[in-house]
């Protein structure tokens, strides 16, 4: 093997002496001013990859060290997970106060997201109810947030942002795709109401079949793509992570990764991207495990499905609303998995799709084109063939 060539001389020594790191630096690395700066004065060796070195992953300051080494890589997917200070909303307003659309509302009065947050479900009482549980937490939370709820659809005005959850969750034996016809007749009597009493505001479709209902939403809503988004991308990705922390024994903030493609069989998780403590995943683990892992991810929702017998996922499904809004909200920036009208993108068009995309005030900014390996892109053109089959475009 060829000698190293060591980027930070003196620091090596320097670093070797004391018993400090060594930082490899392998090909497709960024090594920014910055960090080459920030080695030196640290005492972290650079050295050209790859060493000698045993196979076990290290557990030292090197990976604070490689998303240093990243950070200016345009083709790196930043994680989406530090949330910082950002705008209120004035009003959110959850259409289905269910098991997501009440988590939801519990999440987002917790982490002050908005002054008012109406909740709207035709169970007779479960939205009033729901929101007067909610206001009686503020006693001893402090929660600024003003919860109201009702049957009506008329709720919904004025909103900035509305989450859209009503509709029948699959049972066991059934797939997503069995919901169509019942969810897509709640999602037009939704987007009415959507289209006359909030015309401005950014909708997040989570009702399923994800990706089906998001065009139903785009369709009775005539809402140009930009302000309806669907909600599976960061529940997948989430799982994603999950999966191979557990696998690898590292803590899920150590794995950066993201799935793509539709919200059903065709799921698409994408490996190649994904890394742990900023390595690849053949570092951790081998090609079994990670297909253990990506059958684990498109199967998450199932497997809940099966345990629960009369209902689906609600917390984690949650979370990955609330991680839209966030970006909605600029509480978190970065590209983030959501379903969305293509248009062209990714060699797709006139299909929703889960793709990495920066979101803002006014809902999709940006499509982030990332290049994928050939399987992975075969994937995404056969979720969207699915797609489109099922709708029958
Ligand atoms: N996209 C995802 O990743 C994801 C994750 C979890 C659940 N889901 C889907 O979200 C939906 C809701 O799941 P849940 O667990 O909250 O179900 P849930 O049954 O607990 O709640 C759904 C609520 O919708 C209400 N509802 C039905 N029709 C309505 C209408 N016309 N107007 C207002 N409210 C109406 C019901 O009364 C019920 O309270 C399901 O379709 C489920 O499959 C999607
Ligand atoms: O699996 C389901 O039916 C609910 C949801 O889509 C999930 O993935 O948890």
């Amino acid at each position: 093997m060829a000698a190293p060539r060591v980027i930070g001389s003196d620091a090596v020594e320097d670093a070797r002496r004391r018993g400090r790191i060594v930082f490899e630096v392998l090909p497709g690395d960024i090594v920014t001013a910055l960090a080459r700066e920030t080695a030196e004065r640290v005492g972290i060796a650079l050295v050209d990859g790859p060493l000698e070195r045993p196979q076990a992953p290290r557990t030292d300051g090197a990976v604070s060290m490689r998303r240093v080494l990243y950070r200016r890589s345009p083709k790196w997917v930043a994680p989406s997970r530090a949330p910082r200070k950002a705008r209120r909303l004035g009003k959110l307003a959850l259409v289905g106060a269910g098991g997501v659309g009440g988590n939801v509302a519990h999440l987002a009065a917790m982490a002050d997201i908005a002054d008012e947050i109406a909740l709207i479900d035709i169970t007779p009482g479960l939205a009033a109810a729901t929101a007067l549980d909610l206001n009686h937490t503020s006693g001893i939370t402090g929660a600024r947030a003003r919860c109201v709820g009702g049957e009506t659809m008329e709720l919904v005005a004025g909103a900035e942002v509305v989450v859209v959850t009503a509709g029948r969750a699959r049972r066991p034996g059934m797939t997503r795709a069995d919901l169509i016809d019942v969810n897509a007749r709640v999602i037009r009597q939704a987007a009415e109401a959507i289209r006359s009493d909030a015309p401005n505001a950014i909708v997040i479709v989570v009702t399923n079949p994800l990706d089906e209902m998001t065009v139903e939403m785009l369709r009775a809503t005539g809402f140009p793509r930009e302000q309806v988004l669907g909600m599976a991308g960061t529940l997948d990705s989430s799982r994603f992570r999950n999966a191979l922390a557990m696998a690898s024994g590292v803590t899920p903030a150590d794995v950066e990764a993201f799935t793509l493609g539709s919200h059903g069989d065709e799921m698409a998780p994408i490996p190649s991207r994904a890394r742990i403590k900023g390595r690849p995943l053949d570092v951790f683990l081998s090609a079994d495990q990670i297909e253990a892992c990506v059958k684990d991810v498109i199967t998450g929702g199932g497997q809940v499905v099966a345990l629960k017998k009369s209902g689906s996922a609600t917390i984690a499904p949650a979370h990955a609303s609330i991680e839209l809004i966030d970006h909605i909200r600029d509480a978190r920036t970065g590209p983030v998995p959501v379903s969305i009208m293509l248009q062209g993108e990714y060699g797709i068009d006139g299909v929703v799709l889960g793709v990495p995309a920066h979101l803002g005030a006014g809902g999709l900014v940006e499509v982030e084109e990332l290049r994928l390996t050939e399987t992975e892109q075969v994937a995404l053109q056969a979720a969207a063939e699915a797609i489109r089959e099922r709708l029958g475009l």
